[in-house]
């Protein structure tokens, strides 16, 4: 990758739009795809609050066209999985020989899916312990947190180790204060990201609760656990060992997230389609392939499907009004 590195946000919401702002503020090359507050961030650029310190940035390189959006060396895909299916449109004209395809979203296998598209060898993920939520166009608030994990992508996931260009991107994200932990195992951070996504997502929307309300509770503690249990065991199954104390130092960190609702709650809130089958269907699958019960996530999965069905596709919108 070229010394300036330049990068592409694919999806200008509550993660895409915070992580780009920051890497624009430390006057990095940005560009910005956007879609209903276009208008909005052409004209008066990005607002973001932070307790980290928040900021305006009044212009911004913002396209609604992807076609307009110049060839990157980063193209970090922050859609919600939902949307996917765009990307086969989306990243062919933002890719350079050299480039690569940062897919920081949540989920199992996402970046298989990309890697069909632009081939594997240009492909990483970042796995996001962050609080985010767009608020209004342009603005988003950022509650807490904000480091990212970051490995390579291979075929199959095979363990690919630490590269020059993790070293380029973490430089270029923690010039902008974004606190980058680098792995070797790609898939071995995804599974631990699960076991935080998997409850928390989740049973924030089913009990209709905050994270802190879930952790504080006897009963759902109780529930977190055993499903963080299951996810432990199907990544064993996949050759990924987590260690016996991951579950309750994960617990303490996120218990600080407090009062943030969860990215799926924001969905559900909003009546937006959830990222079922990426967040808790794939893992789901997995889990069957290699011949495991994993009861709590199977009930998880079947409530979730039902909410999203009736309540946030375009389809609940049939169903409801008959
Ligand atoms: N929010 C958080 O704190 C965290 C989120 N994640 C993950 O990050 C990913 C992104 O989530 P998040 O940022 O919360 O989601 P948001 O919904 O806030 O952001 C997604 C953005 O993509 C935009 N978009 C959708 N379709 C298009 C399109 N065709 N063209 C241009 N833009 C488009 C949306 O536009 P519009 O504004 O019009 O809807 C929206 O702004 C998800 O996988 C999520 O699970 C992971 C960790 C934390
Ligand atoms: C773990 C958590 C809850 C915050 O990073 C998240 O990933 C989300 O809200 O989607």
């Amino acid at each position: 990758m070229s010394e300036n590195r330049s990068y592409a946000i694919l999806g200008t919401g509550a993660l895409g739009g915070f992580y780009g702002a920051r890497l624009q503020q430390v006057g990095l090359d940005v560009h910005f795809l956007l879609r209903s507050d276009y208008e909005y961030v052409k004209k008066h650029g990005l607002f973001i609050e932070s307790p980290d310190g928040s900021f305006r940035l009044s212009h911004v390189n913002a396209y609604r066209n992807v076609l307009d959006v110049p060839p990157c060396d980063v193209v970090v895909v922050a859609l919600k999985t939902t949307q996917n299916n765009l990307l086969r449109q989306m990243l062919p004209s933002l890719v350079k020989d050299n480039s690569v395809v940062l897919v920081l979203q949540n989920g199992l296998g996402v970046e298989e899916d990309v890697a069909a598209i632009v081939g594997s060898n240009r492909v990483m993920g970042g796995l996001c312990f962050t609080c985010n939520d767009k608020v209004a166009p342009g603005h988003i608030r950022h509650l807490r947190y904000g480091v990212i994990t970051l490995a390579e992508y291979a075929c199959n996931y095979l363990t690919c180790g630490i590269t020059e260009r993790m070293l380029q991107v973490k430089s270029d994200f923690e010039s902008a204060g974004v606190l980058i932990q680098l792995a070797e195992d790609l898939l071995l951070a995804r599974w631990k990201k699960l076991i935080c996504n998997i409850p928390f997502n989740g049973l924030t929307v089913v009990l209709n609760a905050t994270i802190k309300d879930l952790i504080s509770d006897v009963h759902t503690r109780a529930l977190i656990e055993q499903m963080m249990q299951e996810m432990v065991a199907v990544a064993a199954a996949y050759g990924r060992a987590i260690a016996d104390d991951y579950i309750e130092k994960r617990l303490k960190f996120i218990a600080k997230m407090g009062p943030y609702r969860t990215s799926t709650k924001i969905d559900f809130d909003q009546r937006r389609s959830l990222e079922v089958e990426a967040i808790f269907g794939k893992p789901l699958r997995a889990a069957q392939q290699a011949g495991l019960d994993t009861p709590q996530l199977a009930m998880l999965y079947r409530q979730l499907k039902f909410l999203d069905t009736y309540y946030c596709t375009n389809q609940a919108i049939a169903v409801l009004s008959h």
